[in-house]
């Protein structure tokens, strides 16, 4: 399908499918960028005092920190809101990624260009709320058709103080996005604002360092019931007896990470991000997962803290941030990537099996592999830059992926590594 070729070449760095470099304008210069079709543009029609358009016209801007400027009609919430812009390749799934909580204090831009069409529904929420900056879309869709679905995009980012912009030309930005790395951006329904205040706001703001798990985990103990449902699950692997006690640590944790768990039989209590690693030996888990979560992790020492108190003394997954965590609490340290990696078709091999597994993948750090100690295996490389996406220590019952092998959206390729971690745990049992 065209579209997901062009998706799946976003997201590998190869230059053969790099895009011509458009020049960037000096730091201090600002500049609209054109991209709607002339007869959704703002301009002549209401210059000459003819009668208004019955369609919207561009009522909102994204000005990003390089200078530019993207003229845009707003959908959702109105107001301004600044934050990272990172350009997400999934083909479906928005509603998974607008309540995925590692979203927080991003922009996220789909490169698929027509969002909105199936509208939203109960079961696809990954967690309580939206926490992402933002939506930018190419084309919101003006029909809503799904059998699922309850509610319209745009009502539910209105409901939910999520502000939204289309008819902006989002293959422009994924190549500025591409070419110059992440940008902050700041998005603006308000007219009394001046662009130079907008550039300004979006210079002056940082998500590097900013502890951002403390905003999106859960502030108390749960347990977790609910696993995938029965018409959904394609899992077959069911164990007898009892079930092994995971704790799971909030860092932001996706809904289908606890739903898969359970779908393996586990028994899940989710804890608070700062959750004392001797409180969770107290409880005696058959294991630990450290979840994905936003921002970055070098700005959460408390977290490395507590991942290294529970090293070797429980079997340990973590998936995303959870992965980044335990790569530093394994004496390893985490850098930024360019522009990271968010969409549902990145292809990783698994080196132990020397399978390529299709991935959903969302994040902007990755361990440096080798600043990793002797002993430390790295299990998945990412096959678009050849970044670590995944690790083991087998003397210590740590395994860990950097992508997300619930999917939720994305393909399901990675599922078997939950049977893997109840495999860990129940090898430790055996053992004790
Ligand atoms: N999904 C996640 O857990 C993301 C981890 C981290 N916030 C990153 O961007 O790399």
């Amino acid at each position: 399908m065209a579209t997901q070729g062009l998706n799946f070449a976003l997201n590998n760095p190869s230059p053969c499918f790099s895009p011509t470099k458009a020049p960037i304008p000096s730091k201090f210069r600002l500049f609209t960028v054109k991209c709607s079709a002339p007869l959704f543009s703002d301009g002549a029609a209401v210059d000459l005092g003819l009668a208004g358009r019955p369609w919207k016209t561009s009522n909102a801007r994204l000005v990003l920190e390089d200078g530019s400027i993207w003229r845009a009609k707003s959908f959702g919430a109105s107001g301004t809101q600044v934050g990272e812009v990172v350009f997400n390749t999934s083909l479906t799934g928005y509603q998974e990624i607008l309540t995925d909580p590692s979203y927080a204090g991003q922009f996220v831009l789909m490169t698929n260009p027509h969002i909105g069409n199936t509208g939203v529904n109960f079961d696809d929420e990954e967690s309580r709320q939206c926490f992402l900056a933002g939506l930018v879309i190419r084309s919101l869709s003006i029909s809503t058709s799904n059998w699922r679905c309850v509610e319209t995009l745009g009502d539910y980012l209105a409901e939910r103080n999520i502000m939204g912009i289309y008819d902006v030309d989002t293959r422009a930005i994924t190549r500025r996005l591409r070419q110059d790395g992440s940008l902050i951006g700041v998005l603006s329904t308000e007219d009394s604002k001046t662009d130079q205040e907008l550039l300004g706001m979006s210079r002056s703001w940082d998500i590097v360092g900013v502890d951002l798990i403390s905003g999106v985990s859960s502030q108390e103990p749960f347990e977790w019931v609910d696993a995938t449902k029965s018409e959904w699950d394609f899992n077959t692997y069911g164990r007898d007896g009892e079930p092994y006690h995971v704790i799971a640590y909030d860092f932001g944790i996706k809904h289908n990470i606890l739903r898969r768990l359970a779908s393996y039989g586990c028994k899940i209590t989710v804890v608070p991000s700062t959750w004392p690693a001797s409180e969770t030996l107290k409880m005696k888990p058959d294991g630990v997962l450290f979840s994905n979560g936003p921002g970055d992790p070098s700005a959460v020492p408390y977290a490395v803290a507590t991942v290294k108190e529970l090293l070797g003394k429980v079997p340990v997954f973590g998936i995303c941030m959870g992965h980044q965590l335990l790569g530093q609490a394994l004496g390893g340290k985490t850098f930024k990537m360019k522009f990271g990696h968010h969409g549902g078709n990145h292809p990783v091999r698994n080196i132990r099996n020397n399978r390529v597994e299709i991935s959903a993948q969302n994040h902007n750090y990755a361990v440096d592999p080798a600043t990793l100690p002797k002993g430390v295996e790295v299990t998945h490389v990412n096959l678009n830059d050849g970044t670590c996406a995944g690790l083991a220590y087998p003397a210590l019952n740590v395994m860990s992926l950097q992508y997300h092998p619930e999917a939720s959206p994305g393909p399901h390729d990675s599922d078997c590594v939950f049977r893997e971690f109840v495999e860990l745990m129940n090898s430790v049992k055996q053992h004790a």
